[in-house]
């Protein structure tokens, strides 16, 4: 599998507060990546840096081999990059079709255009019954459910999806998990998601890091990080026998 993104070394300011530090991750054409990490760990910060919406401090993003560091968000979103953000950061006053086309504004393929919105609205059929009603009126997972769409009306090359587990209920995360999944395998779109709900995240990805603090820890294949007595433990919530009995489990973390 050839590379579609790679981050060398992004280190992300937020005045003087170093939000991510040193921060190298590589994403293969076609898979789906994941970066696990809890509240403030900086995954936000790193999919906006990596959509051009915040300017590195230091180090590089590449698309495809061209440097995109500091681009504009639109010429990024323009070669291949949406950004299916946290909080659904929807249009609330816009209908949920608007929405949708939103997505779409560059392209000028018209009939491509309206089958891929067929395509969105076979994948969640509740946004077909709000179709021309305000984004407002959705519950946080039909707002979930418009963002990804939005994101993929974009025909982008590669998705970053900020939490979209986040609030949602374990059916919804379920249907949500599955479109996402359908989305990478049918439509060929590599996936880059960062998610503090390891275990939804990580059995739906080839590869996984772990964020701690701006900084990567651990980085693996799924099937390695699924098996790490680390993450089983602390970020799957799988406790393990121990036979050395119930230390301070920072005391007993192996990745730093
Ligand atoms: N606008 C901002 N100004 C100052 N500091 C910020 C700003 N946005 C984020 N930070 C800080 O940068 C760090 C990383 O934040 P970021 O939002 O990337 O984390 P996150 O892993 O996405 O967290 P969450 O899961 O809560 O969204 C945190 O310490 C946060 O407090």
């Amino acid at each position: 599998m050839t590379e579609v993104l790679r981050a060398s070394n992004v280190e992300t300011m937020y005045g003087r507060v170093m939000a991510i530090r040193g921060i190298s991750l590589t994403v293969k054409e076609g898979s789906v990546v994941t970066v696990m990490g809890s509240n403030g760990a900086g995954k936000t910060t790193i999919l906006k840096t990596i959509s051009g919406a915040l300017d590195p401090f230091k180090g590089q993003v590449e698309f495809e081999g061209r440097d995109i560091t500091a681009l504009d968000p639109d010429v990024i979103a323009r070669v291949g990059i949406a950004h299916s953000p946290e909080g659904r950061e929807v249009f609330s006053l816009l209908s949920v079709k608007d929405n949708l086309m939103m997505g779409a504004y560059c392209r000028k393929d018209r009939d491509e255009v309206a089958r891929d919105l067929e395509k969105v609205l076979g994948w969640f059929p509740v946004l077909r019954t709000f179709l021309e009603k305000q984004a407002i009126y959705l519950s946080g997972g039909q707002q979930q459910m418009l963002a990804l769409g939005r994101a993929f009306m974009q025909r982008p090359r590669v998705m970053l999806l900020d939490e979209p587990s986040l609030g949602l209920s374990p059916l919804l995360i379920s249907e949500i998990f599955q479109i996402i999944k359908r989305i990478n395998v049918e439509e060929g779109v590599t996936m880059l998601l960062v998610e503090q709900n390891a275990s939804v995240a990580l059995p739906a990805a080839d590869f996984g890091y772990v964020l701690e603090t701006g900084r990567i820890v651990m980085e693996g294949e799924r099937d390695v990080l699924m098996k790490s007595a680390d993450i089983r433990e602390f970020y799957l919530g799988i406790k393990a026998e121990s036979a050395r009995g119930d230390r301070r489990w920072k005391a007993r973390k192996t990745w730093r």
